[in-house]
């Protein structure tokens, strides 16, 4: 599924957050979009959502404008966003927390709760889900008793349960690091080529090792869009992002 951004501008008072963003993000691809704190890249994500309304420009989800629709109606139509939203019920198992959103995209409402984990269909569903975020040997434990990886593969798990074609990932690494964070890259690369994923990372291995296109976002402006090793190559990147933060860690 094409995801397009048409002149997206977005200000808080004086201060233009997203300023005339335009990028088409291609079917099965996944676009990093990276750039130094403040840049705007949340703000740019929760309008794809459907969060936060633009004060111009145009989403465009195959061909179909959606700038209008609620994220409620995005996420029926295959936009999901994983992360900053998803709320995980600590006292409820795995399982019992993807087939909740398994059950959410059915229709259905929350009150028949009590059936959820009788349901075969819907587990099966949430088991498929778990599987793709290689949290299956997890399903019957407790959610707050998962490592913090593993509770983002939750929330992984969770967001492809509502069956996204478009998947929103705002900072999957953030707080996840070593083998953690390795075993996240492999599920997202397995699940590369059947989903459209916008990625927004500071983990600059992962981006580079994940994306096919990076987008470089500096005061809400798009920079340079390209290839990882254009981009990373691209001397204006590197003066406004790449270089500056290469030099604080050496
Ligand atoms: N609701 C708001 N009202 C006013 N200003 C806001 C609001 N939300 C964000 N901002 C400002 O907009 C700018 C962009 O914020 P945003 O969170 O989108 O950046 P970011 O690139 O995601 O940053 P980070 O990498 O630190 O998460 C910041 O200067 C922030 O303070």
């Amino acid at each position: 599924m094409k995801l397009e951004i048409a002149h997206l501008s977005k200000s808080f008072g004086a201060l233009k957050v997203t300023d005339d963003v335009s990028l088409a993000v291609a079917p099965g691809e996944i676009h990093a979009i990276i750039g130094p704190n403040g840049a705007g890249k949340t703000t740019l994500i929760a309008q794809l959502s459907g969060q936060l309304a633009p004060d111009a420009g145009r989403v465009i989800l195959d061909g179909q404008d959606i700038t209008g629709r609620s994220m409620a109606e995005r996420v029926h139509m295959g936009l999901a966003r994983s992360f900053q939203i998803t709320q995980v019920l600590p006292g409820f198992t795995v399982l019992e927390n993807v087939a909740l959103a398994v059950q959410a995209r059915r229709g259905s409402s929350f009150r028949f709760f009590a059936r959820v984990a009788e349901e075969a269909a819907l587990n099966r569903a949430a088991l498929d889900a778990l599987a793709e975020a290689g949290l299956d040997d997890r399903a019957h434990v407790v959610a707050r008793a998962l490592s913090h990886g593993e509770h983002r593969r939750l929330e992984l798990a969770i967001a492809l349960a509502t069956g996204p074609r478009v998947l929103l990932l705002d900072e999957p690494l953030a707080g996840v690091g070593g083998e953690e964070a390795d075993a996240f890259v492999a599920r997202l690369k397995a699940l590369k080529g059947r989903l459209t994923m916008v990625l927004i990372e500071h983990d600059m291995e992962a981006v580079f090792a994940l994306a096919d296109r990076v987008s470089v976002l500096v005061y809400g402006q798009v920079i340079a869009t390209g290839a990882p090793d254009a981009v990373r190559s691209d001397p204006q990147v590197r003066a406004a992002y790449l270089g500056e933060e290469e030099e604080s860690a050496a």
